[in-house]
């Protein structure tokens, strides 16, 4: 079944951001998060560098360790999520004329203690970059877990305003990649996601 991609687009025009829940199923969530740890246990994750070209490896700054997700080798659980975010393409060029091209999608893994400091998701080398995606694979997140994702939202009056996103498994959060500031916090527990980027041509 294709979820109502509707309050996504409507939460990024009206707020800034959208969300929508079960974008993934429990059990498209569950087979999802057990290929990441396949693949983690096989060692092909590498610790997640700052920058685009660069391969600065700053812990302090981003703690997650990140697999790109290549469409010539994706299994089958993959090509489902894949083709679910090529149906959200669609659908926001449907209704937005953003001229979406395509999608690039990683796997993070944030061991526990570890985040993301604040910052912005487009690189000054790379301007096709229209929308950041972020879908939890985690089951069983308590609030009390830790690891949200903070927005921070720019009011009309100039005031800042912080928006906290709990990492819960199949939900998928989606932002202007050159506009909104954000960060990940520190978890007690591993946290899970797929993160990715809708480009232009
Ligand atoms: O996992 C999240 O909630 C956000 C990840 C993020 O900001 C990034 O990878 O750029
Ligand atoms: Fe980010």
């Amino acid at each position: 079944m294709t979820p109502d991609f509707e309050p996504i687009i409507d939460g990024i025009l009206a707020n800034g951001y959208g969300i929508v829940d079960n974008f993934l199923s429990a059990d498209e969530t569950a087979a999802l998060a057990t290929q990441l740890r396949t693949r983690y246990e096989a060692g092909q994750f590498r610790q997640a560098a700052i920058g685009n070209q660069s391969v600065v490896v700053e812990k302090s700054i981003r703690g997650d360790e990140i697999l790109w997700i290549d469409e010539a080798t994706a299994t089958s659980d993959e090509v489902v999520f894949l083709d679910r975010i090529n149906q959200f393409i669609d659908y926001v060029n449907r209704t937005c004329y953003l001229g979406l091209q395509e999608g690039e999608f990683h796997y993070a893994l944030y061991p526990a203690g570890t985040g993301y400091q604040r910052h912005l998701d487009r690189f000054r080398s790379d301007s096709r970059r229209k929308l950041s995606v972020i879908c939890y694979l985690n089951t069983d997140w308590q609030d009390t877990d830790g690891g949200q994702l903070a927005l921070f939202l720019l009011q009309p009056d100039g005031s800042e305003q912080t928006e906290l996103v709990t990492p819960i498994g199949g939900r998928l959060v989606c932002f202007e990649s050159d506009r909104l500031e954000h960060e990940v916090r520190p978890a007690t527990r591993e946290r899970l996601s797929l993160t990715g980027w809708l480009k232009t041509r």
